[in-house]
């Protein structure tokens, strides 16, 4: 095509991974990623690999011995041993068993080389896929959902087990098992070669045509398979709100019909075989024949020896034993190279937020922050921050209050540095956030939210999680310092209890409170609630609140509540609407003015007589 790049300048990614029909460009460069991919997974393996290669060429070279060596018995040895010389026929017996040996030695070894490398690949392949997945940014995992990453790291590594296990070594033995009983039958017979060469031209026909199809077939069966794990996935995940809203026969719905659409694809990809074996074993069978009468007549008139029609008739027959094989482990191959398309796909993918080539270490944090000419959007959306200039010392507490939407869980993320800036820049301490070490920013900078994720293990490990060496006193004492250490005690198994087995199950305040004892066990620099207490009742409030109030004194707070009576204990409050701050003071001074904050403070006020 004319004005197309050979390749495109910018990685493909994830992008147009659902495409079945990609253009040549762009088609050639996710070929090319997925042969990169599997050539750095086999790189360190290269001396088995190449190992694996000998024994696969050694063992198709016996294994066509055979027939050749049937040649000799017949029209040598057999005329040598009639006449009493029993030597030849001794000879090539031996040679006959001798073939067969070495042939089911190097087979029996290149299998055990094979699965050792295949294994090894997939270990690495899998290790990728997930140091990768949780080295994106958090502005990837938003659009790209988890049913996705689980179809990668599940039916597509599966695909790829499939043709490692077995696949590769049966397309490769039998290629050469194709090329070395051709090369023995010209040796043997130049005629009947060239009836097979014939013949090659419909076989090579007809695998083209199948090719083409079945290419384009297992690329949508791979998007079918993986719709159904992301609907799957989605359901599973929202199965709460799918109860309430009675969503299930709807569901159905559309689970049956991407059920359906795999269902018919599949179908069409065995309609496909269900004309391809066919075809080639009539090929096959009218070679066979066609070589018969040709070499029969050719034995009639003395000019082919039958030992030769016996061999030559052997390897025309055998000629076709592979390509039925390689045909069914041909669509293994296409699953399996459209499953690396999208693994290699998703490898590409460069995380948004990046730590820098030379970071800049800050090991003791102070806490100061400084937004200076911020301007941020979520990806290609409208403009969220237009332009914001804030400077928090370090060790102050500050309540962000603002209409929803306002902007305010965005300001807590660029602080986390979950997201870039587009312009401007935060600094912690003086120093860029894209510039500070990774390690350093996430020691420094803890965001609890309202998800308040615990992780399968006990609730001492969910506390621990950001210091596991931790002693137990220390993970108390965090507990105790939020309030939660009482009701941690009544729990089967007190700090020992498993947070995922029946009886171990804790309410969503109860999460909150374990989520605040893991980050203040941290104890950052800078502390983010987003909407941290919203599931807590008054009285637990309340009781975090005393223990919010001494957690906070030393270190920079970052709060985002719709209470009022967190927001109380902010040193400074700051009121967002449309992605800037319209009021800035501490509560008191707003509430003793006419804005909204004091507006709904005194609707708050109204709200508890
Ligand atoms: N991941 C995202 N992708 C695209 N747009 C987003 C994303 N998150 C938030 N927004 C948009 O950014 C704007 C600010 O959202 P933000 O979550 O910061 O508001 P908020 O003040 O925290 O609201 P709330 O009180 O409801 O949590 C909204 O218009 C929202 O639609």
């Amino acid at each position: 095509m004319k004005g197309v790049p050979a390749t495109p300048s910018v990685p493909l990614g994830v992008q147009d991974e659902e495409n079945s029909q990609l253009d040549r460009v762009h088609s050639k460069a996710v070929r090319r990623r997925s042969l990169r991919l599997l050539g750095s997974t086999l790189a360190p393996l290269r001396a088995t690999f190449v190992g694996t290669v000998v024994l696969v060429v050694i063992a198709q070279a016996t294994r066509v011995l055979g027939p050749a060596l049937i040649a000799l018995a017949v029209d040598t040895a057999l005329p040598q041993a009639q006449a009493g010389n029993w030597g030849p026929a001794i000879w090539i017996s031996g040679g006959y068993v001798l073939a067969a040996i070495v042939a089911g030695a190097t087979t029996a070894a290149f299998i055990r080389l094979a699965a050792r490398v295949s294994q090894t690949v997939l270990l690495d392949l899998r290790q990728r896929v997930f140091g990768q997945t949780q080295r994106l940014s958090l502005e990837f995992h938003e659009s790209y959902t988890s049913g996705r990453i689980i179809s990668r790291q599940t039916s597509d590594l599966e695909a790829l087990r499939e043709l490692l296990d077995s696949g590769v070594t049966s397309l490769a033995s039998g290629f050469l098992y194709m090329v070395f009983t051709a090369v023995s039958l010209f040796v043997l017979d130049v005629q009947a070669g060239l009836v097979l060469l014939v013949a090659a031209i419909p076989v090579w026909l007809i695998t083209r045509w199948f090719q083409k199809r079945s290419q384009v077939l297992y690329r949508i069966s791979r998007v079918a398979s993986a719709r159904l794990i992301v609907n799957f996935v989605e359901n599973m995940t929202g199965i709460r709100a799918v109860q309430a809203f009675r969503r299930e026969d709807a569901n159905n719905a559309r689970y049956g019909a991407l059920t359906e659409d795999y269902r018919a694809n599949t179908a069409r990809t065995m309609g496909l075989n269900g004309i391809y074996d066919p075809a080639l074993q009539l090929t096959g069978n009218v070679t066979v024949a066609v070589a018969l009468a040709f070499g029969g007549f050719r034995v009639l008139d003395g000019s082919l020896e039958v030992g030769v029609l016996i061999a030559t008739l052997l390897y025309t027959k055998r000629f076709f034993q592979p390509v039925q094989q390689m045909a069914m482990f041909y669509n293994s191959f296409q699953s399996a190279a459209a499953a690396l398309e999208k693994i290699s796909g998703l490898l590409e993918e460069i995380p948004t937020v990046r730590q820098a080539a030379d970071p800049v270490p800050l090991p003791n944090a102070k806490g100061a922050l400084r937004f200076s000419d911020v301007e941020f959007g979520y990806g290609a959306g409208k403009v969220v921050l237009p332009n914001l200039d804030l400077d928090i010392p370090a060790g102050q507490t500050i309540a962000l209050v603002g209409q929803t939407g306002a902007g305010k869980s965005t300001v807590a993320k660029l602080v986390a540095r979950f997201y870039d800036v587009t312009g401007g820049s935060v600094t912690l301490d003086g120093v860029d956030l894209r510039e500070l070490a990774s390690r350093d920013l996430r020691r420094a900078i803890v965001m609890v939210t309202q998800e308040a994720y615990l992780f399968s293990g006990t609730v001492r490990d969910n506390i621990a999680l950001a210091k596991p060496e931790a002693t137990d006193s220390e993970v108390e004492a965090a507990a105790r310092a939020v309030g939660a250490h009482d009701f941690i005690l009544a729990l089967p198994d007190g700090y020992d209890t498993d947070v995922n087995k029946r009886g171990g199950r804790v309410s969503a305040g109860q999460r909150q409170l374990i989520s605040f004892a893991r980050a203040f066990l941290a104890d950052p620099a800078v502390l983010i609630l987003d909407e941290a207490t919203s599931s807590l009742d008054i009285p637990g409030e309340r009781l975090v609140q005393r223990g919010l109030q001494t957690l906070l004194a030393d270190r920079t707070a970052l709060i985002i509540a719709h209470r009022l009576s967190t927001v109380a204990i902010a040193d400074r409050v700051l009121v967002m609407s449309d992605g800037r701050v319209v009021e800035d003071g501490t509560p008191e001074e707003l509430i003793a003015g006419d804005g909204r904050f004091a507006a709904l403070h005194h609707a708050w006020e109204d709200s508890l007589v």
